[in-house]
């Protein structure tokens, strides 16, 4: 088979997840990128994930069988116009933002859309840049893609298999289901983390106390109001139609449960909360979530020189790697415990069972 080439147009935290991904699980397929910020490119190609880096759009992505475009959203539409001499027919062209109706409706101008397969994974974080990637943060979560009407079944096909091949689950969604889904699901509630926060802002008197003490809830609502602004930014602009329907109806929502708890209607207040838990708690806890499931345990540790180490060593004598480890102090756990985050479902299983079998305390949080 001839090689396959990948162009990456934006190469930040999904971008670079992607290729990490591929370099990952398909080494041999050749990777190109462009970034504005030739840092980025520089590094990628250091650690041996970037083949070939460019600091402009030129002929060099012609080779390319697939290419991703994965910078904020309004600088994805402008790339189109800048790519297009450079396509060679066969190539699939695809995106990952995180809106839609404005790309397609840009490939319909530019008459691209025989290649263009929108896509859109279904996970990421707050951080930002491809110093942050990774080359797991695509595993089993939903990718949803939205083909263009005139892009054939077989060019349909060959993503769908290489977006499984990446160990993530594709979804096909029409590009105004997309954003309406999308709106509600994740631009709203960056929307209400946002607020939140500079609600608690102005309300906090001078010393911070708010901020000080404020708990495991908060911060778990919140985490998202640390993301890029200028990518949030994007996104509203570009998704604003179905983002002001999703925030109209969840306006209502709030007005009525004012209104509840001025009247102290103790009957609707207990069906507000218990339907919410109700349903909340019937949302899969497997990975396939619209939130990437993180696979993390809690752990008793003595607070001695070395106990860390050992704890390290148990698991790495066992294959098992780990992700992330630290000590953690809140109130679920009030001693402090050890946090330790593994890449996957099989690992934290077989983690937990290492560990009790070793008389560590492990604590499990759906
Ligand atoms: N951050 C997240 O959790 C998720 C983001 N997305 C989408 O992925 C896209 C990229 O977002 P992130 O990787 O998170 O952002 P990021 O800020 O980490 O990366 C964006 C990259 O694009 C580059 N860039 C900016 N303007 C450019 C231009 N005109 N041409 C080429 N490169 C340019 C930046 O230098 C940066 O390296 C966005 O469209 C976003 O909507 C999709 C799913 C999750
Ligand atoms: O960090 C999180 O939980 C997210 O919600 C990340 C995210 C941001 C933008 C998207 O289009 C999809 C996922």
């Amino acid at each position: 088979m001839n090689e396959i080439t990948i162009g990456f147009i934006g190469l930040g935290l999904i971008g670079g997840s992607i290729a990490k991904t591929i370099r990952r699980i398909i080494p041999e397929y050749r990777l190109l990128a462009y970034d504005i910020d030739t840092a980025n490119l520089k590094l990628a190609q250091t650690e041996g994930v970037i083949d070939e880096i460019y600091c402009e759009i030129n002929h060099e992505f012609s080779r390319c069988d697939f290419i991703f475009l994965c910078a904020p959203v309004s600088d994805n539409c402008e790339n189109l116009l800048l790519l297009k001499p450079y396509l060679k027919p066969s190539c699939i062209l695809t995106d990952v933002g995180s809106v839609k109706s404005d790309i397609h409706k840009k490939i319909m101008k530019t008459g691209q859309e025989k290649m263009f397969i929108g896509g859109h994974p279904m996970a990421g974080s707050e951080k930002i840049g491809y110093q942050n990637a990774s080359a797991y943060l695509i595993e089993n979560v939903y990718y949803l893609l939205t083909p263009s009407d005139s892009v054939s079944e077989t060019k349909i096909s060959v993503m769908i298999k290489l977006i499984a091949s990446l160990g993530a689950i594709p979804l096909i969604l029409s590009f105004s289901e997309h954003d309406k889904v999308t709106a509600n699901i994740s631009h709203l509630p960056h929307i209400l983390a946002s607020s939140l926060v500079n609600y608690i802002k102005e309300s906090d008197n001078n010393l911070g106390i708010m901020k000080t003490v404020a708990a495991g809830g908060f911060k778990d609502i919140t985490r998202i109001a640390s993301s890029s602004p200028y990518m949030w930014q994007q996104i509203c602009l570009s998704n604003k139609a179905p983002i002001l329907t999703a925030l109209k109806g969840y306006i209502k929502y709030l007005t009525q449960i004012k209104k509840e708890l001025e009247q102290s209607s103790k009957d609707n207040l207990y069906d507000f909360f218990n339907s919410a838990r109700e349903y909340r708690n019937s949302f899969s806890s497997a990975s396939t979530g619209p939130i990437k499931k993180s696979y993390e345990v809690y752990c008793d540790i003595v607070d001695e020189t070395g106990q860390i180490a050992s704890l390290a060593g148990i698991l790495a004598k066992n294959n098992i790697s780990i992700k992330n480890i630290g000590i953690i102090h809140n109130r679920e756990f009030e001693e402090g415990v050890l946090r330790i985050e593994f890449y996957n479902e099989n690992a934290t299983s077989r983690a937990i069972e290492l560990l009790r079998k070793y008389h560590y305390t492990v604590y499990e949080r759906s």
